[in-house]
């Protein structure tokens, strides 16, 4: 039987994994995913082929290693998944990393890059806790298997100097590692290619203003086919608020929020130190803060169900509005769309139409009917442009971040 790649991401409260089978283009065999681990019941959702199902699990799963452990034994144990029946039919395991400090490609898991993994784990524990604690697993687990680690940080190293220090003293910014990395480049990546590949251009041409916004929002602005800027900085709270993240504050403001700011926050367990500054910003504000949900699609409405709710959308469009006229300028107004991605940039036709709304004298201008009906399911880009628009091209891209680290691994080692 043919070997086959697993995909796993990993996030603090979810656990997504994806089965492909080992060639190029890789082709997906099955999707599994547990959410709410951190707000329990935890629930499973399964698809393969045209079967799709979802159930509340009965089992207790407090960290991402039981979450992701009970989703293996699931798709293992499944007599309709044939093609991954046990951890023989597995080349690699592929692992989404949020931050991966200097690495400028994706590694493949040994003694000694478990060592320098363990690093980046100080600087973003927030972030990097979960998958980290998958690789270590399987490394222990499932020894014969390769895992290789991406990062999303990788795909920003091309951000100039300029831009990505800090004006801090340069000698502790360089001992701790203090400047702008960028995030959810694995998407980023993804994005570039599928868009350059929709415009029939190479992808050093191609240059574009990209929005990957989901539960953690960031926007990244690429001049032939490299990152020159993004929003999210040394950690993924700098930039545009989010489910439960300020985004850009003025640092002070959290020394006036409590006098607790630099102690460690209840949440910090013995493997996993966070401040109670970190803990606020991170997981205590943003869309749940103003509104008391964390769910995007309640707040995006025509006819919103309270004034917070209204003001939580009005924040939001206006900060993208600043970043995508920064990235217009920084571009030199050479760019060839402005690309709406992640769960909110693929699902709001609102959010789309209010902000090209605000950013016309850019040249953007959509198509409503095209907007309203979103991408297809097969869809991967949807041009969604004013048939007579000259400007930038509006376009919807459905990401990926598993499949671009499966295809990777696919491209690179067979
Ligand atoms: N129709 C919609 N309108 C607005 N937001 C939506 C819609 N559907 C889903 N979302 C939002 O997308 C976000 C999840 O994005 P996604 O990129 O899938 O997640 P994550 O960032 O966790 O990987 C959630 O905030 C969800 O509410
Ligand atoms: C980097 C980051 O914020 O990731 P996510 O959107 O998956 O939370
Ligand atoms: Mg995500």
């Amino acid at each position: 039987m043919p070997k086959s790649i697993l995909a796993v991401n990993a996030g603090s409260s979810s656990v997504k994994i994806t089965f492909y089978t080992f060639e190029n283009p890789p082709r997906t065999i099955a999707d599994a995913a547990i959410s709410g681990i951190t707000a329990p019941p935890p629930t499973l959702k399964y698809q393969q082929g045209d079967k799709k199902h979802q159930e509340e699990v009965k089992e207790k799963l407090s960290t991402p290693q039981d979450a992701f452990k009970y989703l293996l034994q699931r798709c293992f144990s499944d007599p309709d998944l044939s093609e991954v029946a046990s951890v023989d039919d597995l080349e690699y395991i592929c692992h989404r990393v949020v931050h991966g400090g200097d690495y400028r490609d994706a590694v493949e898991i040994n003694d000694e890059t478990i060592d320098r993994l363990k690093g980046l784990e100080d600087l973003a524990p927030l972030h990097n806790f979960s998958a980290l604690e998958i690789v270590r697993l399987c490394k222990v687990e499932l020894p014969k298997v390769r895992s290789i680690t991406f990062f999303d940080s990788a795909f920003h190293q091309t951000i100039p100097e300029a831009t990505r220090t800090y004006p801090i003293n340069q000698e502790i910014a360089k001992a701790n590692g203090l400047r702008k990395y960028g995030f959810h480049g694995i998407s980023y990546s993804f994005i570039l290619r599928s868009v350059a590949q929709f415009l029939n251009k190479s992808i050093e041409k191609t240059n574009l203003v990209v929005l990957h916004i989901g539960s953690g929002a960031s926007i990244c602005a690429i001049k032939d086919g490299k990152s020159v800027d993004t929003s999210m900085g040394l950690t993924p709270l700098a930039g545009l608020p989010g489910a439960t993240r300020s985004g850009s504050i003025d640092p002070s403001l959290v020394f006036h929020y409590t006098n607790e700011a630099g102690k460690l926050s209840p949440g910090s367990t013995s493997e996993m130190h966070i401040s109670t500054a970190e803990d606020i910003l991170n997981k205590q504000s943003g869309w749940k803060a103003l509104t008391g949900t964390t769910d995007f699609s309640k707040i995006a409405v025509e006819n919103p169900p309270s004034k917070a709710h209204k003001l939580a959308f009005d924040i939001f469009v206006d900060r993208i509005q600043g970043y995508i006229g920064s990235y217009y300028v920084k571009l030199n107004g050479e760019l060839d769309g402005v690309v709406f991605a992640g769960g909110i940039g693929e699902k709001s036709a609102l959010l789309r139409r209010t902000l090209v709304d605000k950013c016309q004298c850019l040249g953007l201008a959509i198509d409503d009917v095209a907007n309203d009906k979103g991408p297809g399911d097969e869809e991967t880009v949807k041009d969604i442009s004013k048939g007579s628009s000259k400007g930038p091209r509006v376009l919807v891209c459905q990401t990926n971040e598993q499949f671009e680290m499966a295809y990777h691994c696919a491209c690179s080692r067979r």
